[in-house]
């Protein structure tokens, strides 16, 4: 089997210059923001009119966004965000190493540290994972995660519902928002496909050559993250790259791509990317929620007219993924794919 570099190990054995995978073409490079630009704040207790309003705005301009006042208890979001930590920097590496994910399958369970995109050229992300597949229960094998903390399975099941019931609400909230009904996003996706994915980025010497997680849209539904106070998300916002202060918890959603093809492109999917930090390393805890591989998505005709005509065909989510990983995440690539009238 190809050996796995782990970005852990190379941080920890103090190279003084990243290896030359590692370092990004000079257009990809972070750059210092100009702006004093955030991404929105979304307080989810907001009498109804006011809520569906902001929502509005947040989607359509930015596809991202902070949500307070979210009712997952505080104590979940901690505890989630300890215990992912201490897999990376407690467990030692021959314990890590026993739950490596398979490198031949895309998306599969486990510790990783390349995402599977088949172009062999791709720069390397400065980041170690961990990938759990959560939903439906049907995929759900605690056994596949880390036993240690001993409570460490049973905190990833009760985030994993905190999460589902969170998606399903927002999802309701947008559907409102652009005055479809509340069930619309369940009842064309059905249950979800979520996986849980902790991203730990460790300290990088060059920070300024290299990407924790390239330049991407996620190819689902919505994506709900919460990050540690380091830093280093950012959201691409009119061609500027936005960095989303961590803020204490709240939960960010960000948009995926089935989403701006169901609202014909109304609400739009954040693109984003994680930086590097010199000194400290940055934990993220990702939630992805897709729909099962054979359901169709189309926009929804609701919102198709003649003067807002269609903008996307169908497509049949598995093959929107397989696209995904044969093209590469870049941009809005396996969107534009999906044009009509281009
Ligand atoms: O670490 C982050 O903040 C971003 C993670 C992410 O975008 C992803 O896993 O798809
Ligand atoms: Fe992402």
């Amino acid at each position: 089997m190809e050996a796995v570099t782990r970005v852990q190990n190379l941080a920890e054995s103090k190279l003084p210059h990243v290896p030359a995978q590692y370092i990004q073409p000079l257009h990809d490079r972070p750059t210092t923001q100009n702006s004093s630009l955030n991404i929105p704040v979304i307080d989810l207790s907001t009498p109804g009119d006011f809520l569906r309003g902001a929502l509005c705005g947040a989607c359509r301009e930015w596809g991202a966004f902070h949500v307070t006042n979210h009712s997952v208890p505080l104590e979940v979001l901690r505890r989630m965000r300890r215990h992912g930590r201490s897999f990376f920097e407690e467990t030692p590496m021959p314990d890590k190493l026993k739950y490596s994910c398979d490198l031949t399958s895309a998306a599969s369970e486990g510790y990783g540290s390349k995402m599977l995109v088949s172009k062999n050229d791709t720069v390397l992300d400065w980041r170690d994972y961990f990938d759990h597949h959560t939903l439906p229960l049907s995929r759900r094998n605690p056994r596949n995660w880390p036993e240690s903390p001993s409570d460490y399975r049973r905190t990833v099941e009760e985030y994993s519902d905190q999460m589902n019931a969170l998606a399903e609400r927002v999802l309701g909230l947008i559907s409102e928002s652009l005055g479809l009904k509340r069930d619309y996003f369940k009842d064309l996706v059905g249950e979800f496909y979520q996986n849980i994915t902790v991203s730990y980025y460790p300290a990088c010497p060059q920070p300024e050559l290299t990407l924790g997680l390239q330049s991407h849209s996620d190819f689902g539904v919505i994506t709900l993250l919460i990050q540690d106070d380091v830093g280093g998300l950012q959201v691409l916002k009119d061609g500027e790259w936005v960095t989303v202060e961590p803020l204490d918890d709240a939960i960010v959603v960000l948009l995926s791509d089935q989403t701006q093809v169901i609202t014909n492109g109304e609400y739009i999917s954040a693109i984003h990317r994680a930086i590097t930090n010199p000194n400290k390393a940055r934990l993220s805890v990702a939630t992805f929620h897709d729909p099962a591989k054979t359901v169709k998505i189309s926009p929804a005709s609701e919102l198709v007219s003649e003067s807002s005509p269609r903008r996307y065909r169908d497509v049949v989510y598995g093959d929107y993924v397989s696209s995904w990983y044969t093209k590469g995440p870049e941009g809005k690539r396996n969107l534009d794919a999906l044009l009509l009238n281009s």
